[in-house]
């Protein structure tokens, strides 16, 4: 398995690009750490799929270098890469047995025949797939068949790294939630190196231990499902992980903390000064899970009108009017809703500040 290196990485598709947005991937430089797994993660069209097929050589960057362990690989094809490759679709041979498909990517190397039947037994038993390994793969399901195109990719330990673009689309949703697990498992016992692009946030969240948050051909940030969660790096990444996602008000800066329409939010010290540092357009964001609704007996917070109170089970979104702006809160079930006036309260340590859309951080490294 490799460590990725992208180096000033940038794509356009058009051959004589006049500016930042003819490119479908704007530079970039980026370590992607060996042994472990990334999910490219963005909504249709931010260049997901561009910078996977960079790294598997389908696509040759415009600018830029793409290294494998330090080896450039930038020129080479993808078959001179030494990566695995699971596509959206199936790829399999449908009249050869599915242990005959999932030994192909072996043989084809040579390896040994007793390390070929243990290996493919053992990614048959991981993708449960031990009880049709005699059997043709054209008679089998949907499903079945793109387990086997995982199983194809997941067989090879000597990859560099094992690409998966949109792999669970075809595959049916209950199915969907174990095959992530699994594929979290295979990844926690072989330390593969693996990058996986999907739009589904659930997805990435569940398979990954690094997410690469992508938005209009730009990585916004890579992190850890926590660290997206808790301190989203840009906005972009605070509306689009969590459900519902960030709240992020135009604010200004106050005396201890932010003002928005009129409203005092405080910050904490060490993000104070930092604030006052700032420059462009500030923004506060808190995550709908943070923000505590209370009534006027618990001193503090800002006065909010009550809007809406969605039902969802074991948690409420309850929206409330803070002058003009809505904020949503995730209430518990078990938490009941306060009457009378309301006030909502911004705990300090999880309310962040964005300056042009990017974190403020009170940690001196801004
Ligand atoms: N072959 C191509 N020629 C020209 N433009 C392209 C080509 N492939 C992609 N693009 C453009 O590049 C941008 C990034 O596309 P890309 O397919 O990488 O995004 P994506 O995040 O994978 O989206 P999706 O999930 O819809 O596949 C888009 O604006 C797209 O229209």
């Amino acid at each position: 398995m490799a460590l990725i290196e992208l180096k000033n990485l940038a794509h356009s598709y058009h051959p004589h690009p006049a500016g930042e947005n003819d490119y479908a991937l704007r530079r970039m430089n980026h370590s992607w750490q060996d042994g472990r797994a990334y999910a490219l993660l963005g909504p249709s069209g931010c260049g997901k799929t561009t910078l996977l097929n960079i790294i598997s050589g389908l696509q040759k960057p415009s600018e830029g270098q793409v290294l494998f362990d330090g080896l450039e690989v930038t020129a080479l094809p993808p078959e001179q890469r030494n990566i695995a490759q699971v596509f959206q679709f199936p790829v399999i041979y449908d009249t050869m047995t599915v242990f005959d498909n999932l030994a192909f990517p072996l043989r084809n190397r040579g390896v040994a025949v007793t390390q070929v039947r243990r290996r493919v037994k053992e990614v048959a038993e991981m993708l449960e797939l031990s009880e049709v390994l005699n059997k043709r793969a054209a008679n089998l399901s949907a499903d079945a068949k793109q387990k086997i195109s995982l199983g194809r990719g997941l067989v090879r330990s000597d990859v560099a790294a094992i690409l998966f673009d949109e792999p669970l689309t075809v595959i049916d949703p209950h199915l969907k939630w174990s095959l992530r697990r699994k594929l979290k498992q295979i990844h926690a016992r072989f330390k593969l190196t693996m990058v996986y692009v999907t739009h589904d946030q659930l997805e990435a969240l569940t398979f990954a231990d690094q997410v690469v948050v992508m938005h209009a051909g730009q990585v916004v940030q890579i992190g850890s499902p926590q660290e997206l969660f808790e301190t989203p790096s840009h906005t972009f990444v605070g509306y689009f992980i969590g459900s519902p996602g960030m709240n992020i008000m135009p604010c200004r800066l106050g005396v201890n903390g932010v003002q928005v329409e009129g409203f005092e939010i405080a910050l904490e010290p060490r993000l104070l000064q930092a604030a006052a540092d700032a420059q462009g357009n500030l923004e506060v964001g808190i995550r709908p899970e943070f923000l505590q609704l209370a009534d006027t007996a618990r001193p503090g917070g800002v006065p909010v009108e009550l809007c809406t109170v969605e039902d969802l089970g074991t948690y409420r979104i309850v929206t409330v009017a803070m002058g003009s702006q809505q904020l949503k809160i995730k209430l518990d079930e078990a938490v009941p809703l306060p009457g009378g006036s309301l006030r909502v309260h911004f705990p300090p340590a999880w309310t962040r500040l964005y300056a042009d859309s990017h974190l403020v951080s009170g940690d001196g490294d801004e």
